[in-house]
């Protein structure tokens, strides 16, 4: 009986399933086409096994696997959002990306940034910002804040033993312990020494917060000569 109901499902009966479609390709006395392609994988119900035909796992006879995409590479298909990727290039630095000074003219600007020396990165430089002990307004500053004569800031050039000043905002900084930390090198940043570094600085970086980087080497305040002749002792206490 099992193998009549697998007759009716796999190869069409010669006598009384009319359902099935093979019966245009039966002959004139009722004989089925065997080259039908459900057909030639099971050429007789007979020789199946005895075991329920519903357990059996589905086969594909000699049907073709379906097709896969790429010439059957592992990979998907590309997705819609693919398309709307950008394509990957190398990721640079802003530094390459932001103009390294407002009067090159775009298309030439390439970073003047140097290679620091070992421990002389960002981070280190903030480690030694956050240490109370590193003493960074330097051996020419006294402990507390001071007025500072032009004539005083002209003379904290960075020569001749003297650690390097510079003003920033009317603000004077000793940046002799950050010159070796300076991602623009040595040299660029002692422009600024024993002057204003203000236009310098804004026309190199203007995003750099110089006041969150350098505010531990701050030695007091730029003051004109007569300001400095109005008060004797130069402490900015005493302005109070
Ligand atoms: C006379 C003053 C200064 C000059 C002329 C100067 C010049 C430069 C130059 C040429 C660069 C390389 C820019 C590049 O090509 O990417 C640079 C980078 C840099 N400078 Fe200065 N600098 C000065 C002062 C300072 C000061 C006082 C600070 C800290 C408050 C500072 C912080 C930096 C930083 C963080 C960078 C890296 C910027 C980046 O990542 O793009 N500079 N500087």
């Amino acid at each position: 009986m099992a193998q009549e109901e697998t007759g009716k499902h796999h190869v069409p009966s010669t006598t009384s399933d009319r359902r099935s479609p093979a019966k245009d390709t039966q002959t004139s006395v009722g004989i089925p086409i065997v080259n039908d392609q459900r057909t030639t994988d099971l050429p007789s119900t007979r020789k199946r096994p005895s075991s329920p035909p519903r357990l059996k796992p589905p086969t594909f006879g000699n049907m073709a696997a379906p097709p896969r995409p790429g010439n059957g590479a592992l990979r998907p298909p590309p997705s819609a959002a693919s398309s709307l990727r950008v394509p990957a290039t190398k990721v640079l630095s802003n530094a390459l990306m932001a103009p390294t000074s407002s009067i090159m003219p775009p298309g030439k600007q390439v970073s003047r940034k140097v290679i620091l020396e070992p421990g002389h990165s960002p981070l280190d430089w903030a480690a030694l910002t956050s240490n109370p002990n590193s003493q960074l307004r330097g051996k020419d500053a006294p402990d507390n804040l001071i007025r500072v004569a032009p004539a005083q800031l002209k003379e904290q050039n960075g020569r001749k033993g003297r650690d390097a000043w510079t003003v920033y905002q009317g603000k004077v900084y000793n940046i002799t312990p950050y010159v070796p930390f300076h991602p623009g090198g040595k040299g660029e940043i002692l422009r600024g020494a024993g002057k204003s570094s203000d236009k310098l600085f804004m026309e190199v970086h203007p995003w750099v917060n110089w006041d969150g980087m350098l505010s531990e080497c701050m030695v007091g305040i730029l003051v004109n000569d007569e300001e400095i002749a109005d008060t004797k002792s130069g402490g900015l206490d005493d302005m109070d």
